[in-house]
């Protein structure tokens, strides 16, 4: 399976096709409706979010409420654009995009690099792609990815572990807990107090004009054993759902399992050993390394996390220079979001998704949804004989 996005953040509209899909797979919108709702919750976000409604139209790859294996189109509208229309037309006069024109980068954006590379004197060129609003459309094909997993019984849930410098506790829950108790929370953490007090530093950090990053984990449960290759470096699932989660804007890292916590570690202390028992066939008796060994799945739940920098928009601003003038100026914005954490996790979810799924499609190449869960079924049966 593959997509492309395309759209700007304050554009008409983005768009992503999804192709690769098995036919036949029943195509709920309000599950793809769903996950683009949750993405848009999260304490922290700033006024933008009140002025989108996100949801998805279907252009093409569907009917009768199933796909029919060709790509599908879904396009999600930015309400904003009405605001913008005048600058973001593709033939808006230069006059009118003169007057809102940005020289000035902002300091840990991609304005200043995009520019001198693709030679552009309007910051917004930049801006506008950039901008983490794409990550709508992410969501969208993660989700759709999800209809695939769910079908294969493979779930998925995420928590906040972080926001500056307040941790949550470590909670062992089932999964179905874990997901509605992240769901409940307002900062999708699963301990009470911590949530409490990371609300306290989002107020804060917005009184004070500063910005917050922190920590998500996404769990996946349901892996059947061997997603993913050792042959190869591109083929290692671990490898592609690290380049997943980089790629969400603002993420600067990413672990598995116990993580950098390893480089401390003694091995005995860091791989799981193996177990074995007729109702389950083989399994680990931890699961420290995150539910990877040699690129593959091992069965047991992949556990990743991300981190991500604080936002770099800040109402205290910090010194950049014109392009036009070259003199330092002290960056000032008009809207941002302060946190974006929860939001994040969200994403960081269902970027899992589409991986977890496209390795999936790789081991059982399948045209129709049946065909795929067939295939699944029989392999998880001969994993238990083996
Ligand atoms: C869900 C989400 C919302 C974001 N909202 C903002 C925002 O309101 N203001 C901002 O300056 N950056 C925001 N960011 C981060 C920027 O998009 C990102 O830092 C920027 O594009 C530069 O990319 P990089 O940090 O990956 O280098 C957000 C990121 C995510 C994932
Ligand atoms: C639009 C979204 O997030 C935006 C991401 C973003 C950025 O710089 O990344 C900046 C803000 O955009 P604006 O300047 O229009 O307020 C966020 O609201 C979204 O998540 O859907």
């Amino acid at each position: 399976m593959r997509y492309l996005t395309a759209g700007e953040s304050h554009g008409p509209q983005l768009t992503v096709i999804v192709e690769g899909l098995p036919s036949q797979l029943s195509f709920a919108k309000e599950k793809i409706d769903w996950q683009l709702k949750r993405r848009q919750k999260g304490y922290g976000r700033g006024r933008r979010m009140q002025i989108e409604s996100d949801q998805v139209e279907i252009l093409s790859g569907v009917r009768f409420g199933k796909t029919t294996g060709a790509p599908v189109t879904l396009v999600i509208e930015n309400k904003d654009w009405t605001h913008w229309q005048k600058i973001m037309d593709p033939y808006s006069s230069p006059e009118e995009a003169e007057k809102r024109r940005i020289p000035r980068p902002r300091p840990g954006h991609a304005d200043l690099n995009g520019a001198i590379k693709y030679g552009h004197h309007d910051m917004r060129d930049v801006l506008e792609r950039s901008s983490a609003r794409e990550t709508a459309a992410r969501v969208a094909a993660g989700a759709v990815a999800r209809l695939i997993l769910e079908e294969c019984g493979i779930q998925l849930a995420s928590h906040v572990v972080r926001i500056g410098e307040i941790e949550a506790e470590r909670v062992e829950l089932p999964l179905a807990d874990l997901i509605q108790q992240a769901e409940d929370s307002p900062v999708r953490c699963l301990d009470k107090e911590a949530a409490k007090r990371m609300m306290e530093l989002i107020d804060q950090a917005k009184k004070e004009g500063d910005s917050l990053g922190g920590i998500v984990e996404v769990i996946v449960e349901g892996v059947p054993i061997g997603l993913g290759s050792h042959v190869h470096w591109d083929r290692k699932l671990d490898a592609r759902i690290a380049q997943a989660v980089v790629s969400i804007n603002a993420f600067k890292g990413v672990e598995f399992g116990i993580g950098f916590e390893a480089a401390k570690r003694k091995g005995s202390k860091v791989h799981d050993e193996i177990m074995w028992s007729k109702e389950r066939g083989f399994y680990r008796a931890t699961n420290r390394l995150g539910g990877f060994e040699g690129g593959m799945t091992t069965g047991e739940a992949i556990v990743v996390r991300g981190v991500m920098k604080p936002i770099p928009t800040l109402y205290k601003p910090l010194n950049s220079v014109d392009i036009d003038t070259k003199e330092t100026f002290a960056a000032s914005i008009e809207r941002s979001d302060s946190c974006a954490v929860p939001a994040a996790s969200v994403v960081a979810e269902n970027v899992v998704a589409w991986e977890v799924a496209c390795a999936l499609l790789e081991k059982f190449p399948a045209d129709t949804a049946d065909e795929l869960v067939e295939q699944v079924k029989q392999y998880r049966e001969r994993t238990l004989r083996f």
